[in-house]
């Protein structure tokens, strides 16, 4: 047994519960279930982020295939969630374990006290030993306010839990430097480090019929996790041991390697970075620009060259330069009200030393490389 539990995110995509017609497959359930059920043995903490809701309802429905409108697709997931869940819980109660049902919406993780209680809840969860099972809400969400695919909810729920690994399994044994379903010579990458653009241009979209996001929406996912500090690993399901042997560091696949020894971002900057929905646009004046994106600086009145939008304080914000291309994301202490008079405010009330953002409220782009949403 560990000292110190290990907290692992393991990510199943429907291509990986699903048989070649699409259904719930219980044999490939059986299979990943029974490597969770050795890592809980050993005292991990274990959450799976799952898919396949629309893939086990759509055929109950009288669907021959995934549907492709969204009230089809959400009818789908209704029946499928229930049924996704009911074999889980059966399957762990088998081995002594409890899973539970958390649905989450981009609205849940985008108001701070909701993502706050969120974190509480998964985390009094694992502490007690529980295997908290997360899926986005489908048969409520919008399209517009989708997460999109659960490659990016899991490493949203990664940084959310402060796991220490964020295992990935798809239908291929990693990423390969061009799309082995049209490029058969590619070649499988084991490391990286960075997620450079070279990275992000060798990802395609999906190869199956019920994946979604493709190798694409895994790369966006990594880059968030490792900006919140978490390794990842992405791996083929069908592979034997495979989410066992990942997290003892043995398994074919891609190990994607988070630097915690740089500044990683804590969690309010995580929560500005990835979750929050910003509600207007800062512009800033050209030579403010530099020491703001290298965090030399926060954001002053002064500094601002223009506001668009309607927000109060503490409200996240864009921050562009004087091209209007986005620099990052702020937290801002002042209306936007105030800010478009600041010039007005009584100087007697103005210490002078005001600031728009504080230096600690304002996330690069430029440092972290994420893509927000
Ligand atoms: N560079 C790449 N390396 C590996 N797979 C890639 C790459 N580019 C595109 N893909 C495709 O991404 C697919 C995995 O994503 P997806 O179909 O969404 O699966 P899942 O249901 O597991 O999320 C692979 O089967 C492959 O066809
Ligand atoms: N939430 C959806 C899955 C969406 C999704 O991202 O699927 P996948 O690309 O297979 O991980 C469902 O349960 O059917």
């Amino acid at each position: 047994m560990q000292e110190e539990s290990k907290r692992i995110v393991v990510k199943i995509g429907s291509s990986s519960l699903t048989s070649t017609q699409g259904e719930l497959s219980r044999r490939k359930l059986e299979k990943l279930i029974h490597e969770v059920v050795l890592l809980k043995d050993e005292g991990y903490e274990v959450l799976l982020v799952s898919s396949g809701a629309v893939a086990a309802g759509y055929r109950r429905l009288g669907f021959l295939s995934r549907p492709e409108s969204l009230p089809e697709r959400q009818a789908a997931a209704s029946v499928g969630q229930g049924l996704l869940m009911e074999t889980y819980s059966e399957l762990f109660v088998s081995h002594g374990y409890v899973a539970s049902q958390i649905l989450l919406t981009r609205s849940d993780l985008a108001h701070e006290e909701r993502y706050n209680n969120a974190r509480n809840t998964i985390n009094v969860l694992l502490e007690r030993g529980i295997i908290p099972i997360v899926n986005e809400n489908d048969s409520v969400t919008t399209d517009e306010l989708k997460f999109g695919d659960n490659d990016t909810l899991s490493a949203k729920v990664a940084a959310l839990v402060d796991a220490d690994q964020l295992i990935v399994l798809s239908d291929v044994d990693g990423l390969y430097n061009g799309n082995p379903a049209t490029t058969p010579d590619a070649e499988l990458i084991e490391e990286v480090y960075h997620i450079t653009e070279d990275i992000v241009k060798v990802a395609g979209g999906s190869g199956s019929k019920v994946g979604t996001g493709g190798m694409k929406s895994k790369i966006d996912a990594f880059k968030i996790a490792m900006a919140a500090g978490v390794s990842s690993f992405l791996g083929r399901s069908t592979t034997a041991n495979i989410i066992y042997d990942a997290v003892h560091a043995r398994a074919i696949g891609t190990y994607f390697i988070a630097n915690t020894e740089v500044e990683n971002l804590d969690k309010k900057q995580q929560w500005i970075a990835f979750n929050s929905g910003p509600e207007g646009n800062i512009v800033l004046k050209r030579d403010r620009v530099q020491d703001i994106v290298n965090g030399l600086a926060g954001i002053a009145p002064d500094d601002i060259d223009e506001i668009s939008g309607h927000f109060e304080g503490k409200a996240v914000v864009r921050v562009l330069d004087h091209k209007g291309v986005e620099l990052g994301l702020g937290v801002v202490n002042y209306a936007s009200v105030m800010l478009k008079q600041w010039d007005a405010v009584d100087p007697g009330l103005k210490t002078g030393e005001e600031l728009a953002i504080n230096v600690d409220q304002f996330v690069s782009h430029h440092f972290h490389n994420i893509t927000v949403k």
